[in-house]
């Protein structure tokens, strides 16, 4: 079997990001390939990025996104940004179109080599989301989790940043709530007709919260960039936080600027771990480097 393909392993703030190198193929990578690869803990990822060739003028390439657990995703800030810099470190390119489910995203490596990607504007009507039952204001809506009477998590923020999120707003440390327990119960509420990444989220500034998430199609992750852009512009049409806000995950701080013009730029770094070879159809794999530095 002709382990054909390229990829490497990377991980932006600890999101774990298999980057695939799919150009000048006609296929994809299957899930049940990403699922083979997530089961083996030398590959164990969140997030696949496949770079395909361009469909559309104007664009680098076509970036398809699969979860850990063989879903298609819309939207990886983290992903984008391991993106990014392999193919800088490949051409010397610094600026770049991709094409995504989510739409067209400009994305740019800076000379410090942190990693800015405009991710879009982010979509807050309830179809959009999108939610199974009409909610006129998507700043707050009616889900909750724990006793009726006492519950432990409510009243989200819910926004798209063409991947549904729900941001639940607490006092106390994000790490006090038990995300594992909830976060797949949230992930799969008939609410959420797509599931949807659930996420905790403590404002600790005008200009900074922490958040902790668990990925719809992944679980607990060390850093989630969608929903740092959503919990970012959730907390400044709530009135909690200004459009620019350091939003710092267990993974460590991403800067999140939502422009005037409606578009959410995420900056931050990535980190190349190894490279390999595999088989896109059945997630064999072998390694061809050794680990970073
Ligand atoms: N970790 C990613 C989000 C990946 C997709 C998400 N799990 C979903 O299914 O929507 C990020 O950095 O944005």
């Amino acid at each position: 079997m002709a382990l054909e393909a390229a990829f490497a392993k990377m991980n932006g703030l600890g999101n774990a990001i298999i980057v695939a190198d799919m150009r000048g193929r006609a296929d994809r990578v299957s899930p049940e390939a990403a699922r083979a690869l997530n089961a083996d803990p030398a590959t164990r990822f969140d997030q696949i990025m496949a770079i395909h060739d361009p469909r559309v003028a104007g664009t680098h390439n076509y970036i398809e996104i699969l979860n850990s657990d063989g879903s298609q995703a819309q939207a990886c800030g983290n992903g984008t940004r391991c993106v990014v810099q392999a193919l800088a470190a490949e051409t010397g390119q610094k600026v770049f179109t991709f094409q995504t489910v989510a739409g067209i995203l400009n994305a740019e490596e800076h000379e410090d080599g942190l990693i800015s990607v405009d991710m879009g504007k982010p979509r807050f009507g309830w179809q959009d989301i999108p939610l199974a039952e009409e909610f006129r204001d998507t700043r707050m809506i009616e889900l909750q989790v724990g006793p009726i009477d006492a519950p432990v998590l409510h009243s989200p923020s819910v926004a798209s940043m063409g991947n549904p999120h729900a941001i639940f707003w607490v006092e106390g440390d994000v790490s006090d709530y038990d995300l594992p327990r909830f976060g797949p119960l949230l992930e799969n509420h008939p609410i959420f007709p797509e599931r949807a990444n659930i996420s905790i989220a403590q404002v600790t500034a005008d200009d900074a919260l922490t958040l902790r998430t668990w990925e719809r199609g992944a679980g607990l992750t060390r850093a989630c960039g969608s929903a740092a852009c959503a919990a970012a512009v959730s907390a400044a049409r709530t009135g909690r936080t200004g459009r620019h806000v350091t939003v710092t995950v267990p993974g460590g701080p991403l800067d999140i600027l939502w422009r005037e013009d409606d578009h959410v730029i995420m900056t931050g770094p990535a980190e190349w771990e190894f490279s390999g070879r595999f088989d896109p159809a059945s997630g064999a794999w072998e390694r061809e480097t050794e680990g970073a530095a």
